[in-house]
This record gives structure tokens, sequence and C-alpha cells, in this order.
């Protein structure tokens, strides 16, 4: 069977720096993948690059053996591509709910015509939206927080609120950029069950993070990236004990 995603020979320079140079991977459909490696090795870059938020240099990005390559951000999640960002981007004053809407607003199809109009098709797709969002925040552990502010919700909460606002958006891959970055160790704990609901739920996941305890027991498959390079890949077990790996890590963090 094809791969899910497939990522061949990605390159990006900015200026002088190449963040990303020639790298391949692939992700099978239903599986939980990790992007690892020190700070600035490219992971950030990459998925960037999948994303449409940045545009290759060379190589080429395929979902669902459907070129990426060119198309805009909101192309690319219609297509059921969601992402999550590593600095959180919520809309601070709205209210959860309201955030996960703006997640939904990719899968209504009603014009501004009808809208302003309030035809009957135009009600029932907003009922079905406002349904939707609910069983979402549900979903995430948010169910009581659905009136407030993003703003006034933990770190963890928003980190589970913009988790929420992608999966609104109907993915068959979701992006999680440091979905652990400020969590505590039970909220930690609360993700890796998250990530397992959300597989399966038939989402194949793709994740980058530094705590290493997650991406051991959330990760089936892990790549390594060093200086933009794929440096290593494979199961968990067998790359936490590749010397590349360990060298890479070196003086900055625990594999
Ligand atoms: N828009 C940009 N303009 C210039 N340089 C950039 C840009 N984005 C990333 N870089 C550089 O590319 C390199 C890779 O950065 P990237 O953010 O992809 O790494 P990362 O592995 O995600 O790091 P971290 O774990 O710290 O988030 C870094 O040297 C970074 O400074």
């Amino acid at each position: 069977m094809s791969a899910l995603l497939e990522v061949r020979g990605i390159t990006k320079a900015f200026g002088g720096l190449t963040a990303v140079r020639d790298v391949s991977f692939e992700v099978a459909e239903g599986s939980v993948v990790g992007l690892i490696g020190p700070n600035g090795a490219g992971k950030t870059t990459t998925f960037n690059l999948i994303t449409g938020n940045y545009r290759v240099d060379r190589g080429t990005v395929r979902f669902k053996e459907r070129s990426l390559v060119g198309l805009r951000p909101h192309q690319i999640v219609s297509l059921g591509v969601a992402r999550t960002f590593q600095n959180i981007r919520l809309f601070q004053q709205l209210s959860a709910v309201e955030n996960v809407l703006a997640g939904r607003h990719c899968r209504t199809h009603a014009g501004l015509l009808s809208a302003l109009l309030r035809l009957p098709g135009q009600v029932r797709e907003e009922r079905e939206a406002v349904a939707r969002t609910m069983e979402e925040l549900a979903f995430v552990g948010l169910h009581g927080r659905a009136m407030e502010q993003a703003k006034n919700l933990s770190y963890g909460d928003q980190r589970r609120l913009e988790i929420a606002r992608a999966l609104a958006t109907e993915p068959k891959l979701l992006i999680l950029d440091e979905p652990a970055g400020g969590m505590n160790e039970q909220e930690t704990d609360q993700l890796v069950e998250l990530i397992r609901k959300i597989q399966q739920r038939g989402i194949t996941l793709l994740l980058i993070e530094h705590d290493m305890s997650l991406v051991m027991r959330a990760c089936e498959h892990l790549v390594v990236l060093e200086y933009g390079e794929k440096i290593a890949e494979g199961p968990p077990a067998a790359v936490r004990k590749d010397p590349k790996v360990i060298e890479a890590y070196l003086g900055t963090e625990e594999v």
C-alpha cells in the first residue's frame, strides 16, 4: 500500500542557510510518526513545507498520491491535512467554541447571500457546525470550557483547544508541532491518551516533540533530523540506540 504522505528530497534555504536538505520520509496511513532532532534541526521548516506555509526549493510532497507543492495552506487543509503550531495561534479574545467554529469554516458551504438571507440550508449548516464543535470540545476534554475565552484557559487546555480546532476541519492527517510544549507531566499523560484516541478515529498523526517520554510512548516510527538532514529513522526503540542520534543529542538533552 502506498503511504498517506510521501516526502521526497525536499530542500529549503533561507539566504545562505539550508534549513532542510534533501529530506525524504513516508507516513503510513493510520500510524503515529514523530519528527525529532535538536533545536534548529529543521523540523518546523519541514512541517511548513508540507502544509504550504513555505514553498519547497526542490523535492516533492504527495498526500494521497496528489502533489501538494504550490498549493495554498487553506487548499491543503481542504484536502485533509490539519495542523497545530509551536506557538499557540488561537483567537485569544474569542471563546473556545468560537475558536473551533473558525476551524469548521473550511467545511461549510453556504455562500454570503444565503448567510445574509438566513436561508434554511444556512441555518441547518450552522446548527450542525455548532453540534460538531461541541463534540470536538468534549473529545479533547474541554466540554465544560466551551464558553471560556481562550486567553483564560491554561496552557495545556489551549493546546487541546488547538487540537479540537484542527480536528474540526475533518483531517485525514493531523500535524502537531510540539503539542506537549509547556505541559506538566499529568497533562502530557493525558495528551498521550488523546493521541491514541485520535489514531483510533482513523486519523494519521505526524508530530514534532522534544518530550522523549511522549515520543517513545506515542510514536511507532521516528524520523530524526540534524542540521537540516535526516540522520536516522525507524522504530523508537532502535532510534534511541542509534549512535548518530545519541551523538546529535549529546550536550543538548537526553534521548
Ligand atoms: N523564516 C525563516 N527565515 C530564516 N531562517 C529560518 C526561518 N525559519 C527557520 N529558519 C532557520 O532554519 C533553521 C531550522 O529551523 P526550524 O525552526 O525548522 O528548526 P526546528 O528543528 O523546528 O527547531 P526547534 O526545535 O528549535 O523549533 C534554523 O537555523 C532557523 O533559524
